[in-house]
């Protein structure tokens, strides 16, 4: 290509970045009349709600369908993800609690659904993210609840027992780990691999395989493994990118996960019921009599319906010995008529149906 070409296509991008430039302007004038519509609306000591997932979800689909590349629909996505959320925050800035410490999945998670344009903080436990939700210090919590490899995440579920929150979202994350090492790692001395329990039965067969005789510590979160390594000359960590970098630790072997799809699933948790968009998600939790066939009672309407269960999981109740409460995933929203009709139909043989919340599938 000639110097008089490159030169060319260079004044043609500057001429467009200009025009994005003006555009994106425009819209985020747009979003701050929406904020002040949506506040002369207001009937007196209501509060404006700016945040809208199922109007974004909206515009992020739009957005897919309309693309007709040569950039992919999930990298188109992406750029609105965050040109949304920086207008967003012209409207109210999202303060959003994720699970801890700074460069967790569960951080990367939260960017992904909210975007960048967030104030975020780290808590230390799960439970203390819904406490943090709960009190109203903050809008969002983000939390993680099933890995395809592990299963469950029984902390959050049992949570859910405890406090009363409404599911406003889903994300999904692709997981890759690495094992990360220190500039004083004797990296043929290692006695000890830090990680959260969860990792480190994500890439069990992979230890098993090159580290044997290594002691696995788990520890609170991947990215307090990573921390710990800095100091400890005979350690490593296993920890996804956002670790690796936040606290400068070297890839001694890359995605070492046992699965290659593996993948989390995190929900974001507050106090907004999230409208229809036609193409939502549920989730309940049920608690049968201890009689037999009270199982197939619950499933039955769902199944007559021809209703998709995306996810059952069984804990104990914590209100008696072997009392158990269901867990329920399914398609659909909470306000569609034939969902309602089933969930009637269960709260009848149900000791207990509580709507966890409905909310729009992960678009991203
Ligand atoms: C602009 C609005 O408010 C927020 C910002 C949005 C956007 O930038 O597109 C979309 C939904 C809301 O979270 C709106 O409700 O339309």
């Amino acid at each position: 290509m000639s110097e008089q070409e490159l030169k060319a296509l260079r004044v043609r991008i500057d001429s467009l970045d200009e025009k994005i430039l003006e555009l994106i302007s425009d819209r985020a004038r747009c979003a701050e009349e929406v904020a002040r519509v949506k506040t002369a609306s207001l009937a007196e000591g209501e509060k404006p709600v700016f945040y809208r997932p199922e109007r974004e979800a909206a515009v992020l689909k739009r957005v897919m369908e309309r693309n007709k590349g040569p950039l992919g629909n999930e990298e188109m996505a992406r750029l609105f993800r965050e040109i949304m959320s920086s207008c967003l925050a012209l409207e109210e800035p999202l303060k959003i609690a994720y699970l801890g410490p700074e460069g967790t999945f569960t951080q990367a998670a939260a960017m992904k659904h909210f975007g960048h344009a967030v104030i975020s903080r780290p808590m230390a436990a799960i439970d203390e993210v819904f406490r943090e939700v709960a009190a109203g210090a903050v809008n969002f919590g983000v939390v993680p609840v099933e890995n395809s490899t592990e299963g469950a995440v029984s902390h959050t579920l049992d949570s859910f027992l405890e406090h009363d929150m409404v599911i406003c979202g889903e994300v999904e994350l692709r997981i890759h780990h690495h094992l990360l090492v220190g500039e004083n790692t004797k990296t043929d001395s290692i006695t000890r691999i830090y990680s959260h329990a969860q990792s480190l039965a994500q890439c069990r067969k992979w230890l098993d395989a090159h580290y044997p005789n290594v002691e696995r510590v788990a520890v609170s979160s991947n990215a307090e493994a990573a921390k710990r390594v800095k100091g400890e000359w005979n350690s490593a960590a296993i920890a996804g990118d956002m670790a690796a970098n936040l606290y400068g630790l070297t890839r001694l072997a890359e995605k070492i996960e046992d699965r290659p799809d593996n993948s989390t699933r995190f929900l974001m948790i507050g106090n907004q019921e999230v409208p229809p968009t036609g193409d939502d998600k549920t989730s309940i939790i049920v608690s049968m009599s201890n009689k037999p066939g009270a199982l197939h009672e619950l499933l039955v309407p769902f199944h007559d319906n021809g209703i998709d269960l995306t996810r059952i999981e069984t804990r104990p109740s914590r209100s008696g010995k072997w009392t158990y409460v269901f867990f329920i995933d399914f398609v659909g929203h909470h306000r569609d008529p034939l969902i309602k009709a089933v969930l009637e139909k269960i709260s009848q043989e149900a000791v207990a149906l509580k709507v966890l919340g409905s909310y729009p599938k992960a678009v991203l």
